[in-house]
């Protein structure tokens, strides 16, 4: 007899659910997917992807000015034409993404969840679905100051979404949608000001290659305003006044509020079964169980120390993938999450971080990459990387700026999880001239 609806039912289909539930179905398990918004979720629709398309441009702008008297004229960036192009990549992923769940045998169901006990969720308030296993997704969503006028403001969507870009933005926060989108928004010719909480941007990455950022920043004209103190958000006409510190005040085009994100968790009524959660997401064990015993959490809803990154949402759901299926009955074991900030230049990390390294007495050894001739060949100016071994010579972990930066992250990334030795480092042949290649032999 058919005891529930499905075997294993997800609440949101970003990657957390879709990377995991597709390869779930397709090995007979019955899997259902209610989500309330997109099929793919933040990444694809308003995350990653479409923030790496808008991106481009202003990589290729960059190098073309370094390379200087190679290009003859200026290159200038349509940002109507890029919001277009941007719009061209993404608008089909949640139709394809809807394809590979269907196709592999998965069933969706458009609506917004709430838990009514253990194995039951209602969908829009009339419809129950039953499931033996219930995995919650349900990802993060912009946060908003609590404060006067904060509905003028917008998020990194709106921004995203902007088929003018106005002239002059403030962005209040200084993590990674505030140094990325103020990087975008600077290089496409907008005049930023961006509004520190302290006077620590990007709080966890390698601080010297911030400054840098930052500094580099600062000479194209975007201003920092650390320790902003915002108060209120104020319209004046077509402007907006943003009232900060003791009574300072900026006029501007339109606000940003990068203030960061917060858990999918209040609309769910979790209370109603008794999951444990904070507010920064749900208690998981090493199974990524909740205190409930079938219902699992995995991607950014998580309440861990982990990067919010995709990486992580999808290893995660792969591994539900296989401790469903019968594949595995071990915990989770998390490989390195590697992380990046797409800035111009870039700041990517994997593995032990420079600060714990000086703790731990590890070796640090310092890569001036702008004199390797494979970084002179674009003629990048701001290149630099560190490089961190253990007591046995094994790579542990890594941080550079860069353009290339996640590229060269990438290239390490498999010999610091797997711990390789130098002989099996000299078997890694990488193509040449590349960066997977100069990220290994350096000189
Ligand atoms: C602007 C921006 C840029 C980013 N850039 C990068 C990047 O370059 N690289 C990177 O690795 N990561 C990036 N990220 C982070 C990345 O997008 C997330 O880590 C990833 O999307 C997490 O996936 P998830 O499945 O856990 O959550 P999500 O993708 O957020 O999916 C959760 C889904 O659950 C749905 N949902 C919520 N509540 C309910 C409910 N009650 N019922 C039904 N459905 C519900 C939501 O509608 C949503 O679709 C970026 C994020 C943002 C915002
Ligand atoms: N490249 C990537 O992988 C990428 C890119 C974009 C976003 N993301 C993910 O999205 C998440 C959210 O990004 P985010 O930049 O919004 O969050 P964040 O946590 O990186 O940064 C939030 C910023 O807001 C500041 N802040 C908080 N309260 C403030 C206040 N009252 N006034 C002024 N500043 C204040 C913080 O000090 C911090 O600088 C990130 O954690 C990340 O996981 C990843």
């Amino acid at each position: 007899m058919v005891k529930y609806d499905y075997d294993v039912l997800y609440i949101g289909a970003g990657h957390a659910t879709f990377d995991g539930a597709a390869p779930l179905a397709k090995t007979g398990v019955k899997v259902g997917v209610i989500e309330s918004g997109l099929i793919g979720g933040t990444c694809p629709n308003r995350g990653c992807n479409a923030k790496i398309t808008l991106d481009e441009p202003v990589k290729i702008v960059r190098e073309a000015e370094r390379m200087g008297d190679v290009f003859e004229g200026d290159l200038k960036i349509n940002w109507t034409q890029n919001i277009v192009h941007k719009q061209e990549i993404i608008e089909n992923l949640p139709q394809e993404l809807t394809k590979r769940l269907e196709n592999s045998g998965a069933t969706i169901i458009k609506g917004h969840a709430t838990f009514k006990n253990n194995h039951t969720v209602v969908v829009d308030n009339m419809r129950e679905i039953t499931a033996e296993k219930i995995v919650i997704t349900t990802g993060l969503r912009p946060h908003r100051l609590n404060i006067l006028g904060t509905e003028l403001a917008h998020d990194s969507e709106e921004f995203m979404n902007l088929k003018k870009l106005p002239e002059k933005i403030v962005i209040v926060g200084s993590g990674y949608i505030g140094m990325e989108f103020a990087t975008m928004a600077n290089a496409a010719g907008a005049q930023v000001t961006v509004m520190l909480h302290s006077d620590k941007v990007l709080r966890n990455f390698y601080q010297p290659y911030v400054k840098m950022v930052v500094d580099d920043l600062g000479r194209r004209g975007v201003k920092f305003i650390e320790n902003s103190r915002v108060q209120s958000f104020e319209k004046i006409g077509t402007n907006y006044q943003v009232n900060y510190g003791d009574n300072q005040k900026l006029t501007t085009d339109w606000i940003l509020d990068a203030t960061g994100r917060i858990p999918n968790l209040d609309k769910l009524d979790l209370d109603n079964i008794g999951i444990k959660y904070d507010k920064t997401g749900v208690f998981v064990n090493n199974y990524l169980q909740t205190n409930i015993d079938n219902i699992y959490a995995a991607g950014d809803i998580v309440a861990n120390n982990l990067p919010k990154v995709t990486p992580a949402a999808y290893f995660e759901s792969k591994y539900l993938m296989q401790l469903f299926s019968g594949q595995t009955t071990e915990p989770i074991d998390m490989p390195i999450v590697p992380s990046v900030v797409f800035t111009s230049p870039r700041i990517a990390k994997a593995g032990i971080s420079v600060e714990e390294a000086e703790k731990k007495g590890y070796q640090v050894s310092e890569n001036d990459l702008e004199n390797y001739w494979y970084y002179k060949v674009d003629k990048e100016t701001i290149a630099q990387s560190k490089q961190i071994h253990d007591e046995a010579g094994h790579l542990v972990g890594v941080t550079e700026i860069s353009d290339q930066a996640q590229d060269a992250v990438n290239a390490l990334l498999p010999a610091i999880e797997f711990k390789l030795d130098p002989q099996q480092i000299g078997r890694l042949t990488s193509l040449f001239p590349t960066i997977g290649y100069a990220a290994w032999h350096r000189a």
